[in-house]
């Protein structure tokens, strides 16, 4: 919006100028313009429909098995880049991301070491993100419509976090999203936007045992997609960082608000002080 704001006076101002007197202009070299600006919305999110119908027999396929969908170089590169530069503007205004910790039998609340989020939240705050917004919205619908065919999803509600983890170290413990309730996240979606990272990689495991199942690399344009309620994941500590990881979240939410609680047996092989607790 500066940006906008800086290049229509320089406009205006010259405008004026040469109506009096013409001065010879010096040859100036154009601003680039921000990547996200030689995209249209309508491209954007054709690009991410497009994206979603070309892997749909995939994803319906993972999900009505229980694995998670992984691609590389799921969306269009154009696309990857206005929405990496997007979040790269927004860096400022990240926050530290939380995780919890049981310890006694309470929950803890605790700042993830170098990792920081916020949330695209559209609406009046739609300039500060466009491309990210329209991907949230654009993503939503398709995805809601792929994979509702295995389980119910609403077409439009969703909640996401743009995140960045920007130190060695960095990490998220082992987890389910959503441990059942009134949550209503069903369905969650990883698009990683921007990164030069070793580690930091993705991790599945086995429901009822503590095993590995797969990793997956979290390249630019890379897109992972899972049942939130059902898939036991982490993200391996970063080992060495030449640039920060990108990462946005989309959860896609049930219409009818009740999702599974986490089985006993899950919460038996990943999480056993919590049964006791
Ligand atoms: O960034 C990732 O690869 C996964 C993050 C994650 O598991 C989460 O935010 O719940
Ligand atoms: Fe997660």
């Amino acid at each position: 919006l500066a940006l906008k704001r800086r290049g229509g006076l320089t406009k205006s101002k010259k405008k004026k100028k040469l109506k009096k007197a013409p001065p010879p202009a010096p040859v100036a070299r154009a601003p680039r313009a921000p990547l996200s600006w030689s995209l249209s919305p309508e491209e954007h999110m054709a690009a991410v429909s497009n994206a979603v119908a070309s892997a749909a027999d995939g994803i319906q396929t993972a999900l009505a098995d229980g694995n998670f969908f992984a691609k590389e170089s799921f969306l269009d590169e154009r696309s990857v880049q206005a929405m990496a530069e997007e979040a790269r503007r927004l860096d400022p205004t990240l926050v530290p991301s939380q995780s919890t910790r049981y310890e006694a039998g309470n929950t803890i609340a605790y700042d993830k070491e170098g990792v920081r989020s916020t949330q695209i939240l559209g609406g009046n705050d739609y300039d500060k993100a466009p491309r990210l917004t329209e991907y949230v919205v654009s993503l939503t619908a398709a995805l809601s419509g792929v994979a509702g065919q295995v389980r119910p999803l609403s077409p439009s509600r969703q909640t996401n976090k743009l995140a960045v983890c920007d130190a060695i170290g960095a990490s998220y413990p082992k987890h389910i999203d959503n441990g059942g309730g009134d949550d209503p996240r069903l369905l969650t979606a990883i698009l990683y936007l921007s990164g030069d990272v070793d580690g930091g990689r993705f991790r599945s495991y086995q429901a009822t045992e503590d095993v590995v199942t797969a990793e997956v690399a979290p390249a630019p344009g890379t897109f992972v997609c899972f049942w939130s309620d059902r898939l036991v994941h982490d993200v391996s500590a970063v080992t060495r960082l030449d640039e920060a990881r990108w990462a946005l979240t989309v959860w896609l939410c049930t219409d009818d608000d009740v999702v599974e609680a986490t089985p006993d047996e899950v919460l038996a092989a990943h999480w056993p002080h919590l049964r006791d607790s």
